[in-house]
């Protein structure tokens, strides 16, 4: 099937965040420049999880941080809830960014080692809030320290050292629900955690989500963990989407991107082990950004490769309803 000529993007009312030919650079030695993230394009409906996959250094942080404009991207446009980040004064992109809650991997280094669990979870309240109702914060954070399985009379007073790293995450996520965010960004926030203490965050982050109505980006390296938690995958490629489909098309027997067929072919693996080579061509390293491949950036790796890939740069293109998938060799 030839594309249909839609965009993976979907009307703009019916979307939370917008996210339109988001561009990130960083300079480099030599006046050089990495092109971390190279015009991506996606929106998150209210109450959706949109998975974010590809391995290590394919830009998928970098996305996250242009979301909330830490920095600001660029170029490209960031529409939440109808609100442009861009245009926002400094004042007013901090507040309203309150909207959209990050969480990181490594939940001891983005917790302050100084503050028990009660103050860490209170505080970012206490900044925007101040003078609210100080027995209403505190019922509430024990509420939601609660929620995300800590007995908060326990850890009330524990410093992070004193805590688990999974205790740690569910400590990151109570901390971010007190903001009532509507996104919640999840950055590979499982990859320093036991497979065990793995699943039992997902069954957490699934409840959480339908409890407090949040649309959610997850970001990880395994494609078996996004497929896990999330209603559509972005498959990212050295900086662009290679693919975008509906989870359940994984389980179909449909063609995917070479990309997402490698992806694909490594899992199950253990966590945090780099991306097994299961396609003929593919064993290179990830291109570098300082200077990705002309034409299409898998090419130097693809098995379906031709000089028509090195001088083409396939466009993302709808193969099937809901799986638009950027390759010329894919029908
Ligand atoms: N502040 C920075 N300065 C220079 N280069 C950067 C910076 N941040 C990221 N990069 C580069 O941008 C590219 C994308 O990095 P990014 O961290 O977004 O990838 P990732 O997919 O999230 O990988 P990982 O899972 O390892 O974090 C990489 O080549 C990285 O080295």
């Amino acid at each position: 099937m030839a594309g249909t000529g839609k965009t993976h993007l979907r009307e703009a009312g019916s979307t939370l965040l917008r996210v339109e030919d988001l561009q990130v650079e960083f300079p480099a030695k030599g006046g050089r420049r990495v092109h971390a993230v190279s015009g991506i394009s996606f929106d998150v409906a209210p109450a959706e999880t949109v998975g974010f996959v590809g391995e290590s250094g394919c830009g998928k942080s970098t996305v996250a941080r242009a979301v909330m404009h830490l920095p600001a991207p660029n170029s490209g446009v960031v529409n939440l809830d109808d609100t442009e980040l861009g245009s926002l004064s400094a004042k007013k992109l901090r507040e309203t960014r309150v909207a959209m809650q990050l969480i990181f991997q490594d939940p001891m280094a983005s917790l302050n080692p100084r503050r028990k669990v009660k103050d860490l979870v209170q505080e970012g309240v206490e900044i925007w809030h101040r003078g609210g109702d100080r027995r209403a914060l505190e019922e509430r954070t024990r509420e939601l320290l609660d929620d995300v399985g800590l007995d908060s009379a326990t850890v009330w007073n524990r410093y992070p050292h004193e805590l688990s790293g999974g205790q740690c995450q569910r400590v990151s996520i109570a901390r971010a629900l007190m903001m009532r965010p509507s996104l919640l960004i999840c950055d590979e926030i499982l990859a320093s955690l036991d497979v065990s203490v793995q699943s039992q965050m997902l069954n957490l982050l699934k409840r959480t989500r339908a409890e407090h109505g949040l649309a959610m980006m997850f970001i990880s390296h395994d494609l078996g963990v996004v497929k896990n938690i999330s209603d559509r995958i972005l498959v990212m490629y050295l900086g662009k989407v290679a693919e975008v489909l509906e989870v359940e098309a994984l389980d179909r027997e449909t063609v995917h991107h070479p990309y997402t067929q490698l992806l694909l072919a490594s899992v199950p693996r253990v966590t945090g082990e780099r991306i097994k080579p299961s396609v003929a061509g593919a064993a290179q390293d990830l291109p570098s950004p300082l200077n990705p491949p002309s034409g299409c950036r898998f090419r130097t790796r693809c098995p379906l490769a031709t000089d028509r890939c090195a001088q083409q740069e396939p466009q993302l293109e709808e193969k099937r309803p809901g799986q638009f998938i950027a390759c010329h060799h894919v029908s």
